[in-house]
Formats: structure tokens, C-alpha cells, sequence
């Protein structure tokens, strides 16, 4: 915001503008004498101006920094000290204002630049009104970019002068006395003219249009300002403005609404004046809203709340109790910054983000502290030259894993659930390792605590979310669908949220040995769930002579199967769900998966798709896809059951439509993040081990990977440790691979049997042995999604090629749900057959149990029968 002078200020002022009033035009320029006097000014008056510092008493280069460093806009100081400082500090010279008053001084000023010029052509020159010319000359500075300064020394300043140097394209630097904003200028120059003199107006009328604004920017209104009612703003140091109707306006005289003054200025080209104001009462609109434009909204709005609950908060209300509570408030800022930590998606952090700012902005509300102050505090810090490190502080860096715990705990400390942590910035030297701990030291419930998965946002948070997504999608359709699509997918251009087959070719090109690859991996996965049909063959037998029962399969007919896509796409997903859903039968397969940005999918989904016959691919993902799907869009196909894995969201979908009769559809198992449980001996390769744990590890830092280390030695536990430090640094998800360590646990047992049953109770989406006789110890297990079975069965081959299913249950369901297999694309259905005689052989046992049971016509329809058999 230009403004067309600087004003000094003397230390001892006896007249003139007061500080108040000097703010009106924006900054000072205060000579001190040393840095601590600069220091306590610049606290005390920050908040309404920019500070220029007049350093050109202190000598050292240090105190100069200082002074920057306080927060000072610009500071003053002669030739000499500016070779100093260049000499020994490095400052932006942006921030200095050198005074060059004779023209020797502007060529020393002129060769400095030239030195370093990128560097240095920023610096501001005070020179004197003679000189104006010439420096503007030698030192290329344009009238646009006001870098120019004069003085007047003992020289009276008159409004002429002023305007002169203006003309030239400096700025005039005036002191306080010299200026009034009375009506009366008497030997004085008035304020108010010089505001006017540089006012551009191209109305008829002679008025200039005027932007008022609240003093974080926010737009209040439009307006119109005379010579007059500028005047009377700055002497009356409230909002006055020019009616086009009604003359001078002072603003609320009438409604009470009236404004505090702060700042007055133009925009670039000098047509629009900027007043700066502070609203009282309802609000700048004749309307009684904030604005003229409507209510104000996010965190002007939330302040504006907040001030007023301060003021009046219904008793009982929860803003009443957090006044009244600061302990709470404490205690809020931090569950909700430990929150804005672990979030991860670009939607959590915005969400956890505003919680964090509410409790923050109801403390400094209750403290009086506005946003106008927060920001202001803000730009100071913006201002400062020398910058400390900014490393976070011991225990916080700890907690964040940016350095290890000062000493390594063994055995650990008892652990609080362990939740994922967030992802930090690149750091390929912090140690990458996880928690040990040694079973036999430490209490039982702290060995279960440990096996406590990463918390996750609570279930009510997420369906909270997800509610309204599938509300939308119901009511909108394929509306609804791609609003979400858009949103999360960033994928504006999508018109149509499905593809529907026959695929394009152009869309499953593919590289011949990805292809291969697919290829290989659909065999055997075709291979493994067609040999599963042998368990669900048709099965008939007779319970009784003439009593014939049969159990039969049929393919469900329509699934919809969901292929993640958020941090990585799985195409293999897609083989996993949807080769046996082909094997199976059925008829309609619905493929969803979240598109590219772009609007595109992974020409492997498609290829797929196209193997398995799909009917269609969804292009959406979430909680949309999921929704579509169960209740069907105009051009989405409705399913009987949806199927495979994905985040919370998906999963918190899946469960919400499946519990909603109306969707007439079910779900495979709640599959969330990946996990792993490695058991390792003596005779595990420590490299195997750990590539085994950072192959789940690096799905995302929600997974969790644990490793059972059966009575290994000291030696053998850090050799393994090792490699996973080692192994994750050298891969390109290394952020994800530390976040995920960071809740991940190394169990040390004393023998096998001890580790199958910590494994039982984990009941592991992925158990691995690498143990002695591996396949004797399968035996032991009980609980588990999938078993990978020594030393040269990693994880991987299930995930992607070896015929077993990789879409399993995690979060230990793996106790009561099996991984996708073929059944889960089928539905049994029995029947029976009875004889004559079987009817006969069987009718009293009948007959007797819908008497106890009181349900006399079902006695009837085997009496009935046995009665024609009589009479026949
Ligand atoms: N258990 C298994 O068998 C198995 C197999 C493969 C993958 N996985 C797991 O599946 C998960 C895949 O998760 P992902 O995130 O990568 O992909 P995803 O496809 O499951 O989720 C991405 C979608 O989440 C939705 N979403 C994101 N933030 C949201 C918000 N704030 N509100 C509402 N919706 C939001 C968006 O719609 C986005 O399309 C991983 O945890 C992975 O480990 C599990
Ligand atoms: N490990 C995952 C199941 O938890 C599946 C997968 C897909 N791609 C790689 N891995």
C-alpha cells in the first residue's frame, strides 16, 4: 500500500502527529541510540506500523542484525557502516537505507551495487532533494519502485517540496512536527493534502473510489472519497468517506457501526484509495453483514464467533467451558496438534489442521490475543536476517523419530497404543529401526499392549465423514461420484465416472514383459482358485434311507471389486479379486479404482479387467466407489456384493451399505493396512529377514510389521537391525518405510512355542517363517491370513504370482474371516429329496417338534402326506 512520505519521529516529541497518527501513513523513521532503545520501540509499536530505525549512531555491525532481527522495515545508515556490515554480516539489502546525501557518496553507493548486483540492487538511498536526479540516474532506479529517500536536514519542508521530489519519485521524509491533521495548517503542512495530492481520480465528480478493508485484508467495501471527508478521516481518525448522495458520511453516526481508522494508502497506480479500518458493532454493510459482499467466513469468521462467545457464551455451552477451563484448552491444542502429526492425506491434515487452529484461536481469544496480532507476529518473524537452525527440540524430535531416544530402552518403556506417526521430511540418516523388546523382562499386558495395532482416526470420525459421501452419491448419482472424484482425484476433467467394456486397446498398451508378468501371475492365480472348486462341488448324500440331501454352488451374480489406489495402484489387486471371480462365474464383474489425475486409469487394471471379462471400471475410489456400486448410478451397475481391500474410508463404506438393507449387498471382510509377522531363528538369513519386514512396511505409514526373533543373540538381533536400517535407506519410500517402523515392534522370545503364540494372538494378515523345519511349525498355526513357509518364500510371490489370494484380513479379523478365495464369489444352496418312505421313515420326528414348537401347520403338511400315503 503506497504511501507518499515518511514520517520521523523524535524521541522527546513535543508537537505534531502523534504515533497513532502516524500510523495512518503507514511507517516511521525513529533515530535511537543504541540497539536495546531500537528493540523496546520496535515492541512497542510494531503492531500498527513498519518501523524505519535510524542507526546511523551505533557502530556495531552486530547491533545492526539486532535491530533487523527485532523486526525493524529498514534500517538507516551511513557509507561507512555499510562497508562494515557487508564486510562482516550478511543482511538482505532490502532492509538497508543508505544515506548517500552528496554525489561522491551516490558513486561509492553505485560501484557497491555494482559488485554484487543481483544481490545488492535492492538497497534504498536517502540523498538530498538536489540530488534526487542524478541518483535516480546513477543508480537505475525507477520512479515505479520507490527506493528513493530525501532528506531535508535543516532545511524547512514545505508542501511543494514535497510534491516535487514525488514528481521525481522519491519519497519525502517529513518529520512529525512539520505536519497536522487539524483543519487549521497554520504554519504546518497539512496531512490531509498530501494524501489528496496524490490521489488520482477520473470521475466527473472529482471523487476517488476507495476499497475499505478490515486489517487482515478482507475486503469490507466500496466507497467513495472527496478532499474533504479524507480530512476528516485522518483528523478524526475514524472512518469518514464522500455519499455520493448525501455528502460526507461519517461512517455509523446513525447506526453506531463506526469504524477505527488505521491506515491510509492507494493501490500501484494511485486510483484507488485503501482505507484501513477497524469495525465496530454489526458490521460495515447497511445490511448489518461484515461486508458488503456477505458474512466474512473460515477464520475471520471463527474469531468473530469466538469474540462474541467470550463476551456472551450460553452457561453449559461447551465455548463457555473451554473459557473457563485453560486447562482444557492446553490439553485440546495438544490432542489435536499429536493429530495433525499422524494425519497423512492431504484431507486429513486440512481436517486436523482446523481443529488445531479452533483450540488455538479459543486460547489466544480468551487471552485477547486476535488474529490481527498472530499475523502481525508473523510478518515479524518474516523479518528477521539471522534464523536459528529451527531443529525441533529434544524430546519432540524423539517423539517424531527425527533422532533416536537418547538412550535405547531394553526393555521399552510401557508403550501407549502405538499409532502411525507421521511421515517426516527426507532423512537418509536417522537410524531406521523399530522398538525391541524382550518378552521375558517385561509384564505381560505391556507384551499386548505392543501388539496393539496403530490406532486409527476413531470410527465415529470416519463414518462421520463417509456418511454424507455415500448420501451424495445416492441422491446425485453420477453427479455425485465425480464431485467426490474430482475433490479427492484432483481429476476435473472426468465427465463420465465408468468405462465400460470392450476396453479400448489403446487403453491396456502395455510393455511386453509387464504384460508376461501379468500374464504368468493370472495362471496361477487361475490355477490355485480352480482347484479350490473341488471343495465346492455339488454334494449329495442320504441321511436316512429315502432322505436325500444335496449342497449345491452358485456364482454370485454381480461383484464389485475395489482396487486401491490412493498411495500406490495395485493392479495385482485387481488379478487377485478378479481371476477368481471369472473362475467362479460370475456374471457381471465391476471393477472400481481411483482414476489418475489426469482422468486415466493403469493400463494394467484395464488389461485385466479385460482378462477377467469385467463388465465395467468404476473410475472413482473411496467411499464413492464403494457407493456407487452398492446402489448403482445411472451409468454405474448396482452389485450383490462388493469385494477387496482398502483405507479406512473404503472399509468404513463397505460396512456402512452392507449394513443398509435397502442396498441389498455384502461385503468380503474388512481388509485394512498391511501388515506382516516374520518369526526368525538362528538359521534366518538377518538380509531375507529384513527385506521381509520392509516389503509390508512400505505400503504406507499406517502398516505395521512385526518380527518374532526366536532366542537370537545380541549379535544376530543387530545384524538383522542392520539391514533394515540399511535396506530402507536405499529404497525411494523411505519416509513411508520410517513412519511405519516407527510403530513396529521386535518381540525377543525364548523359543518357537512362545512365538506361535504371540503370533496367534496378532493373528498376522501375513505370518512368514523363516525357522527351523518350517513346515512343522504350520502345525501351531492358528490364526493368520496367509502362511509363507522358509526361507525362500518371501511375501512378495503371494502378493503378486505364486495363486494365493493377497486380499486378506488385517487388524487380526484373520481369528474369524478368511482371505478371498473362491468361495467368496459363490453361495451354497441346499437341497433335499425324500421318498415315499423317507417322508414315512422321518414324519413323527417332524410332527413332534412342530407340536413343541406350536406350529401345528407344519405338523400338517407331513401329517397330510402320510395320510394319503394310508389311503392309498
Ligand atoms: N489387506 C489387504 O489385503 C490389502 C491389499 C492391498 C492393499 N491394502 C491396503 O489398502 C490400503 C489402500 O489405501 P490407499 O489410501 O492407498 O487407497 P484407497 O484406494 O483405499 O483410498 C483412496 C481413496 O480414499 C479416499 N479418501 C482419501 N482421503 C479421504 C478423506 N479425507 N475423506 C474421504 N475419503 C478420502 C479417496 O476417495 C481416495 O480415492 C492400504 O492401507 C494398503 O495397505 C490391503
Ligand atoms: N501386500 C498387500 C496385501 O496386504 C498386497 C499388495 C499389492 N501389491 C503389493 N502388495
Amino acid at each position: 500500500m503506497a504511501t507518499p512520505i515518511l514520517i520521523s519521529y523524535p524521541s522527546t516529541p513535543t508537537s505534531g502527529l502523534s504515533l497513532k497518527q502516524i500510523a495512518y501513513f503507514g511507517r516511521v523513521l525513529v533515530k535511537v541510540s543504541s540497539a536495546k532503545e531500537a528493540e523496546d520501540f520496535l515492541r512497542k509499536n510494531f503492531r500498527n506500523l513498519d518501523v524505519y530505525i535510524d542507526a546511523t549512531t551505533i557502530s556495531s555491525s552486530g547491533d545492526l542484525v539486532d535491530i533487523l532481527n527485532a523486526g525493524a522495515a529498514k534500517i538507516l545508515i551511513s557509507l561507512d557502516q555499510l562497508t562494515a556490515l557487508s564486510q562482516e554480516q550478511s543482511v538482505p539489502s532490502s532492509r538497508l537505507l543508505v544515506n548517500a546525501l552528496i554525489d561522491a557518496e551516490l558513486d561509492t553507493i553505485q560501484k557497491w551495487i555494482a559488485t554484487n548486483a543481483a544481490e545488492r540492487n535492492e538497497a534504498s538511498v536517502c540523498t538530498s532533494p538536489a540530488n534526487v536526479s542524478a541518483a535516480a540516474t546513477k543508480l537505475n532506479i525507477s520512479s515505479d519502485s520507490p527506493r528513493l529517500f530525501t532528506t531535508y536536514g535543516n532545511e524547512t519542508v514545505t508542501e511543494d517540496a514535497i510534491e516535487k521530489v514525488a514528481q521525481q519519485g522519491a519519497i519525502a521524509i517529513v518529520p512529525s512536527q512539520s505536519l497536522t491533521v487539524e483543519r487549521n495548517a497554520s504554519g504546518q503542512i497539512s496531512a490531509a493534502k498530501l494524501i489528496s495530492s496524490r490521489a488520482v481520480t477520473d470521475q466527473a465528480n472529482g471523487l476517488y473510489a476507495t476499497s475499505v478493508t478490515d486489517e487482515r485484508g478482507s475486503c469490507l467495501g466500496m466507497v467513495w472519497s472527496s478532499d474533504e471527508s479524507i480530512a476528516e478521516a485522518l483528523r478524526t481518525g475514524t472512518g469518514v468517506y464522500q455519499s455520493r448522495k448525501r455528502g460526507l458520511w461519517y461512517k455509523g453516526q446513525s447506526s453506531g457501526d463506526v469504524q477505527e481508522l488505521i491506515r491510509m494508502g492507494f493501490d500501484c497506480d494511485a486510483d484507488c484509495l485503501v482505507f484501513v479500518v477497524k469495525q465496530i458493532g454489526r458490521g460495515f454493510c447497511h445490511l448489518g453483514t461484515e461486508t458488503c459482499f456477505g458474512a466474512s467466513a473460515g477464520l475471520s469468521r471463527l474469531q468473530k464467533t469466538l469474540q462474541a462467545r467470550k463476551a456472551d457464551a450460553p452457561a453449559g455451552s461447551y465455548t463457555a467451558r473451554l473459557f473457563n477451563e485453560p486447562k482444557l484448552v492446553d490439553a485440546k491444542v495438544m490432542e489435536e496438534a499429536d493429530e495433525l502429526c499422524r494425519a497423512t492425506t492431504k484431507e486429513e491434515i486440512a481436517f486436523e489442521a482446523a481443529d488445531l487452529f479452533y483450540f488455538a484461536l479459543t486460547k489466544c481469544t480468551a487471552a485477547g490475543v486476535s488474529l490481527e496480532d498472530i499475523e502481525r507476529n508473523l510478518d515479524l518473524k518474516s523479518l528477521k536476517v539471522k534464523r536459528r537452525k529451527g531443529d525441533a527440540k529434544g524430546p519432540w524430535a524423539e517423539k517424531a523419530g527425527l533422532v533416536a531416544p537418547q538412550s535405547k530402552p531394553a526393555p521399552a518403556p510401557a508403550p501407549a497404543p502405538a499409532a502411525p506417526a507421521p511421515a517426516p521430511v527426507e532423512d537418509r540418516t536417522t537410524r531406521i529401526e523399530m522398538k525391541r523388546v524382550i518378552t521375558s523382562s517385561v509384564p505381560a499386558k505391556e507384551v499386548s499392549d505392543y501388539l496393539k495395532r496403530p490406532s486409527q482416526k476413531s470410527n465415529d470420525a470416519i463414518v462421520g465423514l463417509v456418511k454424507p459421501i455415500i448420501q451424495d452419491v445416492r441422491e446425485g448419482g453420477d453427479a455425485g461420484v465425480l464431485k467426490y472424484t474430482h475433490k479427492f482425484e484432483k481429476a476435473t476433467s472426468l465427465t463420465s465416472p465408468v468405462i465400460h467394456a470392450p476396453f479400448s486397446p489403446d487403453l491396456m498398451k502395455l510393455a511386453p514383459e509387464v504384460q508376461e508378468a501379468l500374464d504368468v501371475s493370472i495362471g496361477n492365480i487361475e490355477r490355485f482358485h480352480t482347484a479350490q472348486k473341488g471343495s465346492n462341488d455339488a454334494l449329495v448324500m442320504e441321511t436316512m434311507p429315502g432322505v436325500v440331501c444335496s449342497r449345491f454352488s452358485r456364482a454370485i451374480e454381480r461383484v464389485g471389486l475395489y482396487i486401491p489406489g490412493g498411495t500406490a495402484v495395485l493392479p495385482s489387486t485387481a488379478m487377485m479379486l478378479g481371476v477368481p471371480a471369472m473362475v467362479a462365474g460370475c456374471q457381471k464383474i465391476v471393477l472400481a479404482s481411483p482414476p489418475r489425475a489426469d482422468g486415466s486409469i493403469s493400463p494394467e487394471i484395464v488389461y485385466v479387467a479385460h482378462k477377467v471379462g469385467a463388465e465395467s471400471i468404476v473410475l472413482a475410489g473411496g467411499a464413492q466407489a464403494v457407493a456407487a456400486m452398492a446402489y448403482g448410478t445411472e451409468s454405474i451397475s448396482k452389485v450383490d456384493k462388493i469385494l477387496g481391500p482398502g483405507n479406512q474410508f473404503v472399509t468404513a463404506a463397505k460396512m456402512l451399505v452392507s449394513n443398509d438393507t435397502s442396498a441389498g449387498v455384502s461385503i468380503d471382510m474388512p481388509a485394512g493396512p498391511s501388515e506382516v509377522l516374520v518369526i526368525a531363528d538362528k538359521t534366518a538369513n538377518p538380509a531375507f529377514v529384513a527385506s521381509d519386514l520392509l516389503s509390508q512396511a512400505e505400503h504406507g505409514v499406517d502398516s505395521q510389521v512385526i518380527l518374532i526373533a526366536v532366542d537370537l543373540s545380541e549379535e544376530q538381533l543387530r545384524a538383522i537391525e542392520d539391514e533394515v536400517d540399511a535396506q530402507a535407506k536405499a529404497l525411494p519410500r523411505m519416509d513411508i518405510v520410517r513412519g511405519s517402523l516407527n510403530h513396529s515392534v521386535t518381540f525377543v522370545v525364548q523359543d518357537i512355542n512362545e512365538a506361535m503364540a504371540l503370533s496367534n494372538e496378532y493373528a498376522p494378515e501375513h505370518l512368514i517363517l523363516q525357522v527351523d523345519s518350517p513346515e512343522a511349525v504350520v502345525e501351531q498355526v492358528q490364526n493368520a491370513g496367509s502362511v509363507f513357509i522358509g526361507p525362500w518364500t518371501p511375501e512378495s510371490v503371494g502378493d503378486y504370482s505364486a495363486g494365493v489370494n493377497h486380499s486378506l484380513p488385517t487388524y487380526g479379523y484373520a481369528k474369524q474371516y478368511s482371505g478371498v478365495n473362491l468361495g467368496s464369489f459363490l453361495k451354497h444352496i441346499t437341497s433335499s429329496n425324500l421318498t415315499a418312505e423317507g417322508l414315512f421313515g422321518l414324519s413323527k420326528t417332524v410332527e413332534t417338534l412342530a407340536a413343541v414348537e406350536g406350529l401345528e401347520a407344519h405338523k400338517r403338511a407331513v401329517s397330510i402326506r402320510v395320510a394319503q400315503m394310508k389311503r392309498s
